[in-house]
């Protein structure tokens, strides 16, 4: 079964981590990223942030702290008013929208809380559809990243036939199948209870330790984030602090210092 952080993983995590740090540029970058709207709201005030592949980081704040901002602007989902973001080394500000929806399709991969599956479409069809939209012809992928969730026995059922913590599994092969630069989860647990959200908390994991894939994940939970390499936390639009290999009693004590936003 998947490890925790911190158990016998480690030696494969730190062999892959080294494979990782001659791969080329960081998977995500921002420089001075601000969001504003024209009401004066700062969502984000500037923001640097490096992150390396192979790296699995979460993002916490207050509420109104700027995570979903911050999610945004990094997924190429909304344009930052200022600063530049770059996946994979390339800038989004340069690229028209037509480029943008492509490098989202290509080189982004998306979990929401709402596991957002297409529930006419079979399993495999929905792992297999950010392929088919990426004009990708290996038809192997998709069973591939079923298997590697542990569901190539449900590839032929409607994601209504399967529980929320399993569609939750689907949703994590279809977003890690394109083989992205970043996987961008946004609150991916919060709808399930603690046993399944542990389930999917350690395939996002073995992602990151096992294949080399890099994911920022926002979150509330203290116990999602302690699954991570490191913690980020907003506090009005801007980065206060961070933490290495965070523990979830220390991310609770940072959260409950955080100033929050004037409403
Ligand atoms: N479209 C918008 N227009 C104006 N203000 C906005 C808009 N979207 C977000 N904001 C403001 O920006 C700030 C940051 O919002 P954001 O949604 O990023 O916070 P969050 O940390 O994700 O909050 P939550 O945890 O509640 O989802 C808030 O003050 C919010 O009201």
């Amino acid at each position: 079964m998947f490890r925790r952080r911190g158990s016998g993983a480690v030696t494969g995590r730190q062999s892959a981590a080294a494979e990782r740090t001659s791969a080329g540029p960081d998977a995500l970058t921002l420089d001075g990223v601000e969001r504003s709207y024209r009401r004066g709201t700062t969502a984000l005030a500037p923001v640097d942030l490096a992150v390396p592949r192979g790296r699995f980081l979460a993002v916490m704040g207050p509420s109104g702290s700027g995570k979903s901002t911050l999610l945004q602007c990094a997924a190429g989902l909304d344009r930052p008013t200022s600063g530049t973001v770059r996946i994979g080394g390339v800038d989004l500000g340069a690229l028209g929208e037509a480029a943008l929806t492509r490098l989202r399709r290509e080189r982004v991969g998306f979990v929401f809380q709402a596991h957002n599956l297409v529930p006419s479409l079979s399993v495999l069809e929905n792992v297999s559809l950010p392929l088919l939209l990426a004009g990708d012809p290996d038809a192997e992928r998709a069973p591939r990243a079923l298997a590697a969730v542990g569901l190539d026995g449900r590839a032929d059922d409607r994601p209504a036939e399967l529980s929320g913590g399993q569609q939750q599994r689907v949703a994590v092969a279809r977003a890690l199948v394109t083989a992205p630069d970043v996987v961008f989860a946004d609150e991916p647990t919060g709808a399930l209870d603690p046993a399944t959200a542990q389930d999917v908390l350690a395939l996002l994991r073995q992602a990151v330790d096992r294949d080399g894939h890099t994911v920022v994940m926002v979150t509330h939970d203290p116990v999602a984030a302690a699954w991570a390499d490191e913690a980020l936390f907003l506090a009005e639009g801007r980065v206060v602090t961070r933490l290495d290999r965070p523990g979830a009693a220390q991310v609770h004590g940072i959260l409950r210092n955080l100033p929050r936003r004037a409403a």
